[in-house]
């Protein structure tokens, strides 16, 4: 696995540092990656998924035009949940010990993007608004098939017209990127295409007040 302090965690900190995002192929293992899988697969046959939103709290929306995929939230609730929140803390402490970007808690969710679903261009924060630093995403998609689409556009900068990269949501694979930073969309697959997107945020709790985390 890596995250774990190898040459995988060396070089996703390396892509942040020079380009603002990292994609990096088998990241965690096969058999992590396929309980996760299983995983989103029973939560949204019990019901635990739902619509995804845009923006927080009273802003809080669903608009099937900008995202059409459906979430639902990790509490660490599982062995296989833990190993990933293992994997990413050593993530973190690099990050904060390579780029000091004072990461301070994670945030995340499963998500299933069916046929035709899509996420359109977007930033994760602008401005702070949401406490959100570094993005996180793995795919957990075994077997999957470039003719399925389903692709990941990354843009280098906030007003850049040309893609920099395109990458596949094969399993296993983890892109890392600059909340603020990296315009990305998710383009839509023929199949059904699972993720789990997470957010690094910054420490907002002040004495009387508890920053919840949505
Ligand atoms: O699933 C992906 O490839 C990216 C998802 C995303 O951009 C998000 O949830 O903010
Ligand atoms: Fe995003």
């Amino acid at each position: 696995m890596g995250g774990v302090g190898g040459s995988l965690l060396d070089g996703l900190i390396d892509g942040l540092v020079r380009r603002g995002y990292a994609v990096a192929p088998n990241y965690f293992s096969a058999a992590l990656v396929r309980a996760l899988r299983e995983e989103a697969r029973y939560k949204d046959q019990h019901g635990e998924f739902r619509l995804a939103g845009i923006g927080r709290r009273q802003e809080h929306q669903k608009d099937t035009r900008v995202r059409s995929d459906r979430t639902c939230w990790l509490k660490g609730d599982s062995l296989a949940q833990c190993q990933l929140f293992e994997g990413l803390e050593s993530l973190r402490l690099a990050v904060n010990r390579e780029l000091f970007m004072g990461l301070f808690e994670l945030e995340s969710h499963f998500s299933i993007y069916g046929p035709g679903d899509f996420y359109q261009r977007h930033v994760d924060a602008f401005n702070g608004n949401n406490g959100r630093l570094l993005s996180v995403v793995l795919y957990l998609n075994e077997g999957w098939q470039s003719q399925w689409g389903g692709r990941l556009r990354i843009w280098p900068k906030a007003n850049a017209n040309r893609v920099v990269t395109e990458v596949e949501p094969r399993a296993g694979t983890l892109v890392a990127f600059l909340s603020e930073n990296i315009p990305h969309e998710v383009l839509a697959a023929t199949r059904e295409r699972y993720s789990i997107a997470g957010w690094f945020r910054c420490n907002n709790t002040t004495a009387d007040r508890l920053d919840p985390a949505r």
